[in-house]
């Protein structure tokens, strides 16, 4: 038995992978996210570990107590800032806050080489800049900060004493020069940093440590390995056996990603794309990143007195995909791809008097496919063809959510078993390889897959003309790129 754990951002997920690879028990525990302040998104690291725990003591003990080996995955880019006795200094800044802007400009004015080492535009969502923002603004915590963690690690830390990450997490600092696998001198320094701040580099595959024996006693499982894992989407990826040049996922997490495995590094920041190290040695990936997808379901839920998602979805397919006036643009927290826009906000344009829940709901899931459909376009810009895409995260749950994202797409979504739990089950994985051996393309192969869902010529026909209205709005909205 594998166990596998995904610290996400709406909740913490683990799950116990059987000899044959398949989910045998799974836990879950929620987390809240705190926006003190307008483009401020954090969590604090011990919510992290309380949930983790929680989430692993929910699952069946019998399983716990055969567990051989742990792997992690979780939320990328978090500055979880600790002190000089590993105490966190200040809440973590999430991957969806937005303060750190200017920080970006000074950051690429810094070092011109910048896009080139680390593959990406500097964008708020990026650890480094959000580092120089707390020297710019916090100097105080900043004068204190002895080492800085992805929130995986933070919880790896708690679990095992040891500082280290895996290379697809460590991409997303801004730090790492992605092709060397390395970090950068030249990246760490134009914040105020070196090598003694930063953890260990493994691949994903590789054992970092052991379960501490108090937490494992704690956890009612062996003191076990514990492997390097990956950032949410590369072992998301490795769950759903996307580790081939071209193999492609969508996460549908309080993110949407769509994520394409690569043989070598292929940086192509226009557009804001996303390159990065895979989980897997010797691989890389390109991504797209939305920064409110699955989120926007809870929040229009709580806007219109649903009871949940699964009762939002049902409000939805009551007026039908394609068929009202409103058009919803889902920047709740500003947006990545392809826009890189931190100050854009959410809006809805097009109501009338027969504007009700179920039609502001049913525009919520069009305009997020639509804005995924941007970042599918930008990754086609970037010379990356998409065929198929694997589906994980929560919102794998609808189908009636694929059928209007692979008509907005035109590409069939695959929905493979276990994928709601992407991230966990390709920690597991990952945890797996670490200890009885055997190549990614053996261990985290393609689950069966539960369903297609393919593109229909009349929702594709239907939902053109609205994707067309979707696209004209955002300069509309946006005083920066509208002037
Ligand atoms: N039945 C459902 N249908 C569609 N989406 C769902 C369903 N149940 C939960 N979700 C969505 O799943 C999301 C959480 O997905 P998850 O992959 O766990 O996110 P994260 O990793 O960011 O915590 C929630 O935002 C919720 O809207
Ligand atoms: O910022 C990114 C990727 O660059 C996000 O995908 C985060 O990794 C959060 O993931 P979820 O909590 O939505 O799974």
């Amino acid at each position: 038995m594998f166990l596998g754990i995904d610290v996400g951002t709406s909740g913490v997920k683990a799950v116990v992978l059987d000899e044959a690879g398949a989910v045998a028990g799974q836990g879950v525990a929620a987390l809240t996210v705190q926006r003190p302040h307008p483009l401020w998104s954090e969590q604090d690291p011990e919510s992290w570990w309380m949930a983790t725990t929680a989430a692993v003591q929910a699952i069946d003990p019998a399983l716990r107590r055969s567990v051989r080996g742990v792997g992690v995955a979780g939320q990328m880019h978090g500055a979880t800032l600790l002190d000089e006795s590993d105490r966190p200094l200040r809440p973590a800044i999430l991957w969806n806050d937005g303060r750190s802007d200017a920080e970006c400009t000074e950051l690429e004015a810094a070092v011109p080489a910048l896009r080139d080492i680390a593959g990406n535009i500097a964008m708020p969502g990026f650890t480094a800049p959000k580092l120089l923002w707390v020297r710019n603004h916090e100097p105080d915590v900043f004068d204190r900060v002895r080492t800085v963690l992805l929130p995986k690690d933070y919880v790896r830390l708690k679990m095992t004493g040891d500082k280290a990450s895996d290379l697809s997490d460590s991409a997303g600092t801004l730090w790492l020069d992605v092709a060397k696998r390395a970090w950068s001198a030249e990246l760490l320094s134009a914040c105020g940093l070196d090598e003694s701040a930063m953890p260990r580099l493994f691949e994903g595959t590789e054992a970092t440590g052991t379960l501490r024996p108090e937490v494992a006693e704690l956890w009612g499982m062996p003191a076990v390995p514990v492997v390097a894992g990956g950032g949410d989407n590369a072992a998301g990826a490795a769950g759903v056996g996307v580790v081939k040049d071209g193999d492609a996922l969508l996460s549908l997490g309080t993110s949407g990603v769509i994520f394409v495995a690569t043989d070598t590094f292929r940086p192509n920041p226009a557009r804001a794309v996303h390159a990065f190290c895979h989980c897997l040695p010797d691989m890389w990936h390109q991504m797209s990143v939305h920064l409110s997808a699955a989120s926007c379901i809870d929040w229009v839920a709580r806007l219109t007195g649903a009871a949940g998602p699964a009762d939002l979805f049902a409000r939805a397919e009551t007026s039908g995909p394609g068929t009202g006036a409103e058009i919803f643009l889902p920047y709740l927290s500003g947006e990545r791809t392809p826009h890189n826009d931190a100050h854009v906000r959410g809006a809805f344009l097009g109501l009338d008097n027969d504007t009700d829940a179920g039609r502001l709901s049913q525009a919520v899931l069009e305009g997020v496919a639509f804005a995924l459909a941007d970042g599918l376009d930008a990754l086609r810009d970037a010379g990356t063809q998409v065929d198929r895409l694997s589906v994980i995260g929560g919102g794998a749950r609808s189908g009636y959510w694929g059928r209007i994202i692979a008509s907005a797409f035109e590409v069939p979504l695959v929905y493979l078993q276990g994928g709601e739990v992407g991230p966990a089950l390709g920690a597991a994985r990952l945890a797996q390889i670490a200890v009885d051996g055997g190549t990614p393309e053996q261990v985290c192969a393609q689950p069966p897959i539960a369903r297609q869902i393919d593109p229909e010529a009349t929702l594709v026909e239907r939902l053109a003309p609205r994707k067309a209205a979707f696209r004209d709005a955002y300069p509309r909205i946006t005083p920066k790129k509208g002037q």
